[in-house]
């Protein structure tokens, strides 16, 4: 198949590699150093001695491909978008970001196939050609604007090392991550800890049952199964750092506007303990870039 992956960070470096064994994959950068690096080395994960030849080439020169991944941060989207309307309406773009704040910039591309996945994978970018591949796990999509052909395609691509689960719900796929992510990411950010801390430390145990019950009554969802699910994903990525507080660590923008911005739009009512994350968060991004 013909694969367009659009942004060479940590997921599309991992993509290429995982799926450019078996099809014809191009990856679109948006730096020239970037696609210099690509053409020559290929990509490669860090713990395999494989290189995995792919194309590459800078954003909006586009080929036709049968499916594109969209594997940018959810803030660049309002940049790509003007470029993906030029896109053929057939072609099915598949969304990885976290949070649910890309729902509002999917909706400006009207017209297009529009499917929203969530990588269980864990993946952190060495270098522009090779990615660590941190955490093994499953893409799960839903449809949120697609027809069952273009379902059908992303169907064709699942692989032993690269399975996908689908959904039939898009907003219950991507709410039940953005409680994790509502949960996890901002506190572990705050408090500089793992994410296992949350289960270990009993006062941040007590802020994360805050915190959570605060997202549930907003998405409506059951905060008993939820509350369940959030913590046997904290005791499975009990040693990593989340990427909100790896995002800070390395004074990064975070995604904190997607994950927590998304909920307190959305808040009927004051919801102190989100606010309050939201805005500590916030504080963090800069007081870092404050000190340089
Ligand atoms: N990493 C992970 O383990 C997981 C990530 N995700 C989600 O996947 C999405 C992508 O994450 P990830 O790959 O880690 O992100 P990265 O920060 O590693 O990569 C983002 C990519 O977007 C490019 N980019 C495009 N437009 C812009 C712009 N306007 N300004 C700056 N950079 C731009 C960057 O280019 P450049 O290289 O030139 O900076 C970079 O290649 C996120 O929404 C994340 O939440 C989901 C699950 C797991
Ligand atoms: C699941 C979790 C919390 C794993 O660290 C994650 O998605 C993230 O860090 O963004």
């Amino acid at each position: 198949m013909r694969i367009g992956i659009i942004g060479g960070g940590a997921i599309g470096l991992l993509l290429s590699s995982l799926l450019g064994k078996d099809h014809d994959v191009t990856i679109y950068v948006r730096r020239c150093e970037q696609l210099q690096a690509i053409k020559e080395e290929g990509v490669s994960l860090s713990e395999s001695n494989r290189t995995t030849r792919v194309a590459s080439k800078m954003f909006g020169d586009w080929d036709r491909h049968d499916l594109m991944f969209v594997c940018v941060k959810q803030y660049h989207l309002d940049e790509l978008i003007p470029l993906l309307d030029q896109l053929d309406f057939d072609i099915p773009l598949v969304f990885l970001q976290n949070g649910m704040g890309h729902l509002e910039a999917i909706d400006r591309l009207e017209n297009h196939q529009a499917i929203v996945g969530v990588m269980e994978h864990g993946a952190m970018r060495v270098t522009d050609t090779i990615v660590n591949h941190t955490g093994k796990g499953v893409l799960k999509v839903a449809p949120y604007r697609a027809s069952n052909i273009s379902m059908y395609k992303v169907k064709e691509l699942s692989a032993p090392d690269f399975p996908i689960q689908f959904m039939e719900d898009f907003y219950q796929l991507l709410a039940k991550k953005l409680v994790v992510n509502t949960v996890i990411n901002p506190l572990t950010a705050l408090f500089e800890v793992e994410n296992g801390r949350i289960a270990e430390d009993p006062h941040l145990k007590k802020l994360a049952y805050m915190i959570g019950e605060e997202a549930c009554e907003v998405l409506q969802l059951s905060f008993d199964e939820e509350w369940d699910r959030v913590m046997e994903v904290v005791r499975l990525t009990a040693a990593n750092l989340s990427s909100m507080a790896k995002d800070i660590q390395e004074g990064r923008r975070t995604e904190v506007d997607a994950i927590l911005g998304y909920l307190m739009e959305r808040a009927t009512k004051k919801h102190p303990n989100i606010r309050f994350a939201y805005h500590a968060i916030k504080a963090k991004e800069g007081q870092r870039s404050r000190s340089e």
